[in-house]
């Protein structure tokens, strides 16, 4: 067989959508800015295998300089625990972010939730105050909030789960309830509140909206499937190509790929003809589940060289993005929120 040369560049932009700001993010990010004077405290959830693509720049504007840290989750998705390559990944996100302090975690690793309790035994105390700390865990849709709080109460006050969670965005729509996480004598305990995830009013590189549909911070009806397949096989192709080989040989054509996936995993409409929508999303779950190469998606040498030009660190602001937002919803049919 001729060598395989993976795809360099992605070349199927054109029809992606966006935007996926939702009447509940607009309304949970306000009530956020209303509640900051009672807040003591933010964790800013971001996604492990997304490191810089999952930051919303709106939460820097919304929560201003509260005391933080930044938790990178689903860490177990990301890398092989221990492997050089983990180690280097998060020297590199570290590095972007020195001026916070910083965790990786996976929900399920006690050892990684425990530093996280350590930290905020000492961080996270207000004892001048009755009602004790007050946390605001905030982040986009979907990366795993409620995960972390459920964890973080169990391995702090030895108590079960609170909060719903689940597998697509959406599952926390309104600011919940004080969830206790730590108890101390004399009644300064810490409490977290968990927040709905909150999207970006508009995206402007349409390659960070693949990512963020991969990771599941879109709901999986807004980017056609085969597209996001299509995406995943090129950056599967850059890091592994043997990582499918279970169902295809290395290739950079997304309908073969599927067609050998549905025919292994028996996803065939009538007369035994592949399908394709279906295959698609079963194969984003096997890479969702770590089955399908654990990588991040995210070039962090291409950021670090992005962020050292000065011509080329320039954000959208909140307003700017809001206004972006407005227009492109005028030219267009709106995004319907399909989980509502
Ligand atoms: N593999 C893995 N899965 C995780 C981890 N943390 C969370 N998840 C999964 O990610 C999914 C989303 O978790 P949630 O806690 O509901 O996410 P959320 O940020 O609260 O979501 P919203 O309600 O949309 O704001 C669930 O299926 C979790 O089981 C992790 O560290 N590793």
């Amino acid at each position: 067989m001729a060598q395989f040369l993976a795809r360099q560049v992605f070349p199927h932009y054109g029809a992606i959508p966006r935007s996926y700001f939702l009447g509940h993010h607009r309304a949970g990010l306000s009530k956020m800015k209303n509640m900051l004077s009672s807040i003591d405290y933010v964790v800013e959830c971001r996604d492990y295998r997304a490191p810089v693509t999952s930051m919303n720049p709106m939460f820097e504007e919304a929560l201003g300089n509260k005391k933080r840290i930044i938790v990178y989750t689903k860490r177990d998705l990301g890398a092989i625990p221990q492997s050089p390559t983990q180690i280097q990944l998060e020297q590199k996100v570290r590095n972007f972010d020195r001026n916070s302090t910083v965790f990786f975690t996976s929900s399920a690793v006690r050892a990684d939730v425990n530093k996280i309790i350590k930290h905020l035994r000492n961080d996270a105390a207000a004892p001048e105050k009755l009602t004790g700390c007050r946390m605001m865990v905030v982040g986009m849709p979907n990366v795993g909030k409620s995960t972390l709080i459920n964890h973080l109460r169990n391995h702090g006050v030895g108590k079960a789960k609170a909060l719903k969670t689940g597998g697509q965005p959406g599952i926390t729509r309104k600011i919940a309830s004080p969830v206790k996480i730590i108890e101390r004598e004399g009644g300064s305990h810490t409490y977290v509140l968990d927040t709905p995830g909150v999207f970006m009013p508009y995206v402007p590189d349409a390659e960070n909206m693949l990512k963020l549909a991969l990771v599941g911070c879109v709901k999986d009806a807004v980017i056609s499937p085969v597209t996001l397949v299509d995406y995943l096989l090129y950056q599967v192709n850059l890091h592994d190509p043997l990582a499918y080989q279970r169902w295809s040989e290395p290739t950079n054509e997304v309908v073969p790929l599927l067609e050998g996936f549905a025919r292994h995993t028996g996803l065939l409409m009538k007369g035994g003809v592949p399908n394709l929508d279906s295959a698609a999303l079963h194969f984003i779950q096997k890479w969702r589940a770590g089955e399908v190469g654990r990588f991040i998606l995210d070039d962090l040498d291409a950021e670090k060289r992005r962020r050292e030009d000065p011509m080329q660190t320039e954000r959208l602001s909140m307003s700017q993005a809001l206004k972006v937002e407005r227009t492109s919803r005028k030219n267009k049919p709106e995004v319907d929120d399909p989980s509502t």
